[in-house]
Formats: structure tokens, C-alpha cells, sequence
């Protein structure tokens, strides 16, 4: 079979068949058009501003390892004049973080960017290895979802940075506002879907720069650029509900591609119809935001596992190698027919419809010290709660 001619410079063979839109294009038009996306959303989104200094999360996965190769590129390019660190944490899970942190070790080398590495063990007193000891594997996700963001902050602050970058991407934020939807909770909508989060009053911004990059061509990028990344789940299990508006927004994407940005874009509508919400910047104070607790989850939460959607992706990709040195046909990194999408049973209980919560505003935790909206911030209750069970395991 003859494969079609790049739909952009309609020179070279189309090697890629965008999941987003299904244009066939080159590999080198593919990774062009990849990366001037995401450099509009950064300009029209005014991400960034000259001489800023940011930190970039780095989990050593895909979305992150993504992040930092692009931001890196676009910042010689454009010249934005920005100043990049990575910030990695340790939750302390021996045979997952540890050989993903070696990844991102090897990263700070190839983009020659400065390092910090921060610790639940030295700002908690805890690993999530002792916490799973402790509290089972059940809800784990909570306390490691709580702790990292505020440990993202941290290490910010410890690094004189105010302006945090995560690798969450369209699809993160359509399941968010799936999640949302079903609970039937606007406003915690309306932060989920801000590219923005945290306002002039909190000490450290968040922001997604890969808000609109669908997971599958991130996929695809690291591919083709042949980053190095870290390709496995966490050993520790993933939160249901989210699994269960994955599954449906993948079901949805796969009879109607644009499914994910359009209900990104759907968030953002919805978003504009709470009160007091006028921006795309969330109000919120970005601290304890229930939204953020959920935008900051774990590598598991996407189902990376050996049966799941991606692995099986990046395992095709592995196998079919460059059309232009195997001499293999075009490559199909999707097909609706051959991805079998894992069904998590969520047996949630149904929520009450909730009221509009008011607009939050930033303290100080009473023991920590650190910016919470409340007296006591989420890390230190779920703290308390751990305390309590130290004398029963041996640390
Ligand atoms: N341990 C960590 N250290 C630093 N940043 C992290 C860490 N874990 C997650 N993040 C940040 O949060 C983002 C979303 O993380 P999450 O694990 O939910 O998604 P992911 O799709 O698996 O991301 P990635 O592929 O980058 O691991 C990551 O892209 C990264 O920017």
C-alpha cells in the first residue's frame, strides 16, 4: 500500500495519523505543528513572562519528560528568556519513584537543567511506602495526591520559584470535568479547568502548559523525538472514579476524536457561568482547592498499565519502529477496533448535590505554617490521622 503524502508539506510520505484530528501528516510536520500548538497556548494564554524563573514538575513520565524537551525547545526558539528548573518529589515508593527519578536524573543532564529532588520523608516525616503500610492501599491516592501538591509548592518556595509547570493534558482535563459533571459540583468544575491556577494573593502559581495536547500525541512526540522517559505505573492502586470517566471519554473518542478538547472547551463554558468566575485564571487560592487535589494525582490515575490504552500505544509504536527504516507502511497509532479499554467498577456512593462554595481565601496553617484556606491545612489533618497509627509499624 501506498502511503498518502503528508497533508501539510505534501512532500514527504504521511507517517502519523493525528489522533486528534485524523490528518495524516510527516513526522517532521507532525512534530512542527505539535509544538507551535503548544506555543500558542502559551502566548495566547500569556503563561509566562520575560526573565521568569519555572519549575517544571517532573515525574520522569511521559507528560512531564514531554514538557520540559518542549519547553526547553521553545524557549531557545522564541527566545521567551525563561529560566528552567526541574522539581522532582519523592513520595518514597521503592521500585517505582526511584527508577523514575533516575529517569529524570538522566533528563536534567540532557536538557542541562538545574535539579532539586524534594522528599515526603523530609517534609512529612513519611513515605507513601509507610503510609500503604499503615493505611492499606485503599484512599492512598488521597494522601499522596495532598501531599505532593503542597510538596510541589515547597519545593518551589525552597527554590526562590513562584511559578510551577505540570504535564497535565487535555485528556486530565476532560476527565476532570467529566468527574465534575457526574458529581454535579460547577465549581469545583469551573478551577479544574483554569490553565491557571493560584491568583496574586497565593505564593506559588500552577499552570498546564499541555492543557490542550492530547495524551495520545504526547505519546507520539516522545516517540518520535525519542525522549527518555519512564513507562510504568504505580505499584499503588488507582483512584476509581477517575478510571471510570477515562474509560467514557476514551469510548467517546474513539467514534468522535475532537471528544476531548470539545469537553475542555464545554469545562470552560460551564466554568464561565459560576459566580465570580470571569477569567480563564482560577480565583481560587490554589492551596487546599479540591480541584487541584485532583489535577495533581498519580501516574497510575492514567492507567498506564500493560493492558491499558497508552501502553499498548507505546508498545505498537516500539514494534512498528520509523515506517522510514523498517520500510513499513504508515502507521495507525490508534485504531478504534483494536483498543480495549480497561472497565474500572466504581461502587462510589451516589453524592448529594452540593451548594456553590464560596470563594476561598488564603491563610496560614496553625501548625505547619504553610498557605492553606484553612486553619488547619489538608496535609497536616491527614498527618494527624497518620500519627495516630505510628507506634503500630515499624518506620
Ligand atoms: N513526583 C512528581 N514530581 C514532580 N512532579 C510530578 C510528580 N508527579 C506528578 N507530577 C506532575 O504532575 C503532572 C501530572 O501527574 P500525573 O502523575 O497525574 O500524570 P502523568 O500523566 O502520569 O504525568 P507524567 O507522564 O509526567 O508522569 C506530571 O506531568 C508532573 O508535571
Amino acid at each position: 500500500m501506498v502511503r498518502a503524502l503528508c497533508a501539510t508539506c505534501k512532500v514527504e510520505r504521511a507517517l502519523i495519523k493525528r489522533p486528534k484530528n485524523y490528518q495524516k501528516l510527516c513526522k517532521v510536520c507532525f512534530i512542527k505543528i505539535f509544538e507551535d500548538e503548544v506555543h500558542h497556548t502559551i502566548t495566547s494564554s500569556g503563561l509566562f513572562r520575560r526573565g521568569e524563573r519555572i519549575a517544571i514538575g517532573a515525574s520522569g513520565g511521559k507528560d512531564s519528560t514531554v514538557l520540559a524537551s518542549l519547553l526547553k525547545t521553545l524557549n531557545d526558539r522564541h527566545d521567551y528568556g525563561l529560566n528552567l528548573v526541574l522539581l522532582s518529589i519523592d513520595e518514597g515508593i521503592k521500585g517505582y519513584r526511584d527508577d523514575s527519578l533516575d529517569t529524570v536524573k538522566r533528563n536534567a543532564l540532557q536538557y542541562d537543567m538545574p535539579l532539586k529532588i524534594v522528599g515526603y520523608d523530609e517534609l512529612y516525616g513519611w513515605t507513601m511506602d509507610q503510609v500503604v503500610a499503615t493505611i492499606g492501599k485503599r484512599g492512598n491516592c488521597t494522601y499522596c495526591g495532598v501531599f505532593r501538591r503542597q510538596a510541589l509548592d515547597r519545593g518551589a518556595k525552597m527554590l526562590g520559584i513562584q511559578h510551577v509547570v505540570t504535564g497535565h493534558n487535555a485528556d486530565d482535563v476532560a476527565e476532570t470535568v467529566m468527574m465534575n459533571l457526574l458529581r454535579g459540583d460547577l465549581p469545583r468544575l469551573s478551577r479544574g479547568t483554569s490553565i491557571v491556577t493560584g491568583s496574586q494573593t497565593s505564593e506559588v502559581k500552577r499552570s498546564k502548559p499541555l492543557k490542550y495536547a492530547y495524551e495520545k500525541e504526547i505519546v507520539l512526540y516522545a516517540h518520535h523525538k525519542k525522549l527518555d522517559y519512564f513507562s510504568t505505573e504505580c505499584l499503588y492502586s488507582p483512584e476509581a472514579f477517575r478510571g471510570s470517566a477515562r474509560s467514557l471519554i476514551k469510548n467517546l473518542e474513539k467514534v468522535r476524536p475532537s471528544a476531548i478538547l470539545d469537553i475542555v472547551r464545554s469545562g470552560e463554558d460551564m466554568a464561565r457561568l459560576v459566580p465570580g468566575n470571569t477569567t480563564d485564571a482560577c480565583h481560587c487560592t490554589g492551596a487546599d482547592g479540591p480541584a487541584e487535589e485532583e489535577m495533581t494525582g498519580c501516574g497510575s490515575q492514567n492507567g498506564r498499565s500493560s493492558g491499558s490504552e497508552m501502553a499498548r500505544m507505546e508498545a505498537q509504536l516500539v514494534q512498528t519502529g520509523d515506517p522510514k527504516n523498517s520500510g513499513a507502511n504508515e502507521v495507525e497509532v490508534y485504531s478504534s477496533g483494536s483498543v480495549v479499554l480497561p472497565m474500572r467498577q466504581s461502587k462510589g456512593k451516589r453524592s448529594a448535590p452540593k451548594k456553590a462554595v464560596a470563594k476561598q481565601t488564603l491563610g496560614k496553617c496553625e501548625r505547619c505554617g504553610y498557605m492553606s484556606s484553612q486553619a488547619i491545612c489538608k496535609a497536616c489533618m491527614l498527618l494527624e490521622d497518620l500519627n495516630k497509627n505510628r507506634p503500630h509499624i515499624e518506620i
